[in-house]
């Protein structure tokens, strides 16, 4: 792999101290500089090859437009939203993130929501602190035989629906990657959302934010709740929408909230945080010793081996940089009836997933499990009922489409199938090429 060449690293937060030693015993020179504001960013970003940041750090298109020589974002920690990846990427900056080292405290923060809300341990906390012994308005209930829904089944996720199963919670969740056979090996039946909501005492979310997860939680599915169900969100604001998390506290509906993360950080609008029934935290679900530990010596570690050539872990944009997709341990060359197809990849929750396929970069992550077609087709409204039409026709069942996250042009779709189809032919009008697999 061609080394990149990284002399300076700017450290722009708070960083567990081994990053800073490890990039320098490998000879790159550190910065640490904290509480920047946006134009102090921009002014101080064109000295430096790379930039490590956690959540507080926007590294907007503005700043990433600023930079000179910069070659690597790194995020100690899971969450990229606070990075425009995007653009980063037609930069040819490489995005970094370290996602497996915060996962037990994210989880361990998520289950002490969940116990708070049951006991109201913080509302009494403060009502002894003010010289009151209050049993009555304290009273709780067990988490025992409760329902937990558990919304995004990763890692941290399973960690939550382990831990809580030890409090005889029965588990159930909705995870569109993960496999329901995966999650049901560590006890979670996985389910609809629309058969979820009715059925949970309490909802935990654990999903990254995007289109597909922006207020997950609304008005709707509030109203589709038991009334007075209790909900978490250690992921990030938004999944839940606030301001319909407010009237469903407001009505009753939402019987409690434990929130960690807000769309705005810290938020101005302070209506959640002052509500009785809410308890919340600044965003503390990576801030433990370990955690903090892991992710600065794994962002310093997976840096350095991307400069000695060694390997790249842990990147989420690469493209613009082929010469180092060949190295990436997810990107794989698959020959499939003579032909050869690119593709990248990776492991999300336990099962393998495809990101891209010859350049198709699919809006979600593909399964790979199962009866699976690809074919690539001009992108066109009428190809989903076309396809679907000539499946039914073999007497085969679409049970998932993927598309890609361009459209237009040729790109490459990926349909779940009930089985295989026994002939290709029958595709031709619609479609450029075709192949079909079972995983
Ligand atoms: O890793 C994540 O996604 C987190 O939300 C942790 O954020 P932080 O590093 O504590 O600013």
């Amino acid at each position: 792999m061609a080394p990149i060449s990284i002399k300076r690293i700017l450290i722009s937060e708070s960083v567990d101290p081994c990053c800073k030693k490890i990039l320098q015993e490998n000879g790159i020179q550190v910065t640490e500089k904290q509480n920047m504001s946006k134009d102090d960013l921009i002014a101080e970003i064109k000295d430096y090859d790379g930039l490590v940041v956690r959540s507080a750090t926007k590294v907007t298109a503005d700043v990433i437009n600023a930079t000179g020589n910069l070659q690597i974002i790194g995020r100690a920690g899971t969450g990229v939203d606070n990075v425009d990846v995007d653009t980063a990427t037609k930069k040819g900056i490489i995005v970094m993130n370290t996602p497996s080292g915060n996962t037990i405290s994210a989880a361990e923060l998520t289950c002490t929501l969940l116990m708070s809300l049951s006991r109201h341990v913080p509302q009494a906390a403060m009502s002894m602190k003010a010289g009151n012994w209050d049993r009555k308005k304290f009273m709780g209930a067990e988490m025992y035989g409760k329902i937990l829904g558990i919304v995004g089944l990763g890692r941290i996720g399973k960690e939550v629906a382990t831990r809580m199963q030890s409090f005889g919670m029965k588990t159930i969740g909705y995870d569109p990657i993960t496999p329901p056979e995966v999650t049901a090996t560590w006890g979670v039946d996985q389910m609809s959302l629309e058969q979820l909501w009715p059925q949970c005492d309490y909802i935990t979310v654990h999903t990254p934010l995007m289109p597909s997860t922006a207020g997950l939680l609304n008005d709707t599915s509030f109203a589709k709740c038991k009334k007075g169900v209790k909900v978490v969100n250690c992921a990030r604001g938004g999944i839940i929408d606030e301001d319909a998390l407010l009237r469903a506290l407001e009505s009753g509906q939402c019987g409690g909230a434990g929130l960690d993360v807000f769309v705005e950080e810290p938020p101005k609008n302070r209506a959640l945080v002052n509500h009785p029934n809410v308890i919340s935290c600044p965003h503390l679900g990576a801030s433990t010793k370990e955690a903090q530990a892991r992710c600065g010596q794994d962002i310093a570690l997976q840096i350095v081996d991307m400069v000695m050539g060694k390997g790249l872990v842990g990147a989420v944009s690469i493209r613009h940089k082929p010469h180092l997709i060949g190295h990436i341990t997810c990107g794989v060359c698959i020959s499939v009836n003579g032909s050869s197809y690119r593709a990248t990849g990776s492991v999300q929750g336990g099962a393998p997933v495809l990101l891209e396929l010859n350049h198709s970069v699919f809006r979600q992550p593909v399964s790979l499990t199962g009866n699976l077609l690809f074919l690539k087709a001009t992108a066109s409204p009428q190809l989903l009922p076309s396809v679907t039409g000539l499946l039914a026709t073999a007497g085969v069942e679409m049970e998932s489409f993927s598309a890609p996250a361009t459209r237009s042009g040729d790109q490459w779709y990926c349909v779940g199938l009930s089985s295989l189809l026994g002939d290709l032919g029958a595709l031709k009008p619609l479609v450029k090429e075709a192949a079909q697999l079972s995983v």
